[in-house]
């Protein structure tokens, strides 16, 4: 769907991009970084709507540095900022950016209806933006982006200004974009953990630099650690604690410390599993123990804790 190759953007002052090779199969994409990590600047060399200095980028096998009417022919774009007129309403709005990208009247309007409906707008399509929550203007932004039945859309930043149920649903609504319609997405976030629920793949930029790029799977993939919760009894008003003591007198070694658990059950306790036996350990420990087993699972890493890891050995190599 995309592929670069030593992508750089310089302004005068600022290196944007910086030697940026990727390689972006179809699914949903998120692309990460903090602010200012170079994110827009790569979707607009994208679009073909900005030049790169170095390096080379292709979108669906065209390069956006002579093909920019085409790419943007069979690509969406949502832009980060509000850029919604506050007179017309969105049915007036999407219509026009369907007729923009070459639909003929009725299609456009038809298409608009079934975009308008597939983000979550109803009767509210007809009244003026300009009186819209930032979640409903988000909403008009991801359905111009889609109304011309793109092959991929750019989706720069779209939970941005939005409460955390806000967040969610536009989340699924990015998600459905590729799972019910094909539209491979590519989004960008500077919140990671957002990222780790919707993207197949995720790409990690930091200062315009590529930190990482992999599959969502193998950010998270599984650890050796075991989480397990225990209810308490009256024989061990303290199940947590009886269990530490058994497991660590039985020789399993126990992550320090314990996560709260769930209501009305006991704590988490985090503890390292060398195979199968282990869970037979921990199993025969809590019936012995007479407490209840409330969870037994395998632990996955969070994104989140993979860029620290990163950022952390980063700051870890001594300055020459
Ligand atoms: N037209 C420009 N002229 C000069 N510098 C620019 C220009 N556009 C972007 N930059 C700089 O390039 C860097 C990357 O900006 P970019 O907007 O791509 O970041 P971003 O990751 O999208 O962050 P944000 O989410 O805050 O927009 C920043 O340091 C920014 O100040």
């Amino acid at each position: 769907m995309i592929a670069t190759e030593s992508l750089s953007k310089r302004f005068p002052r600022v290196t944007a991009l910086d030697r940026l090779s990727l390689d972006i199969g179809p699914g949903v994409t998120g692309l990460v970084g903090a602010n200012g990590a170079g994110k827009s600047t790569m979707i607009k060399i994208l679009l073909g709507l900005s030049p790169a200095t170095e390096g080379r980028a292709e979108v669906l096998g065209l390069d956006v540095a002579t093909a920019g009417a085409q790419i943007r022919e069979r690509v969406g774009y949502m832009p980060e900022h509000d850029c919604l007129p506050p007179d017309v309403s969105a049915t007036e709005f999407v219509v026009h950016m369907a007729r923009m990208s070459g639909l003929p009247p009725a299609a456009a309007r038809e298409r608009t209806a079934d975009t308008l409906r597939h983000v979550g707008l109803y009767e509210e399509r007809y009244r003026p933006m300009g009186g819209y929550s930032t979640g409903m203007k988000q909403r008009v932004k991801l359905a111009q982006a889609l109304v011309h039945d793109p092959q991929l859309v750019l989706l720069d930043e779209p939970t941005n200004g939005l409460d955390p149920v806000g967040r969610d649903d536009m989340l699924g609504l990015i998600r459905r974009v590729w799972t019910d319609f094909g539209i491979s997405v590519l989004v960008t976030s500077h919140l990671l953990g957002e990222l780790e629920r919707t993207c197949d793949h995720v790409v990690v930029i930091d200062g315009g630099r590529l930190l990482r790029s992999s599959s969502t799977s193998d950010f998270t993939r599984t650890t050796t650690t075991l989480a397990v919760e225990v209810t308490d009894s009256d024989a061990h008003p303290d199940g947590t604690e009886a269990l530490r003591a058994a497991l660590t007198a039985a020789g399993v070694t126990l992550h320090p410390g314990v996560e709260d658990g769930l209501p009305g059950a006991g704590h988490i306790l985090l503890l390292e599993a060398s195979g199968d036996e282990t869970y037979d350990l921990v199993r025969d420990t809590v019936a012995g123990l007479g407490l209840g087993l409330v969870r037994m699972e395998q632990r996955r890493h969070h994104i989140a804790e993979v860029f620290k890891t990163q950022q952390q050995e980063q700051e870890e190599v001594p300055a020459r």
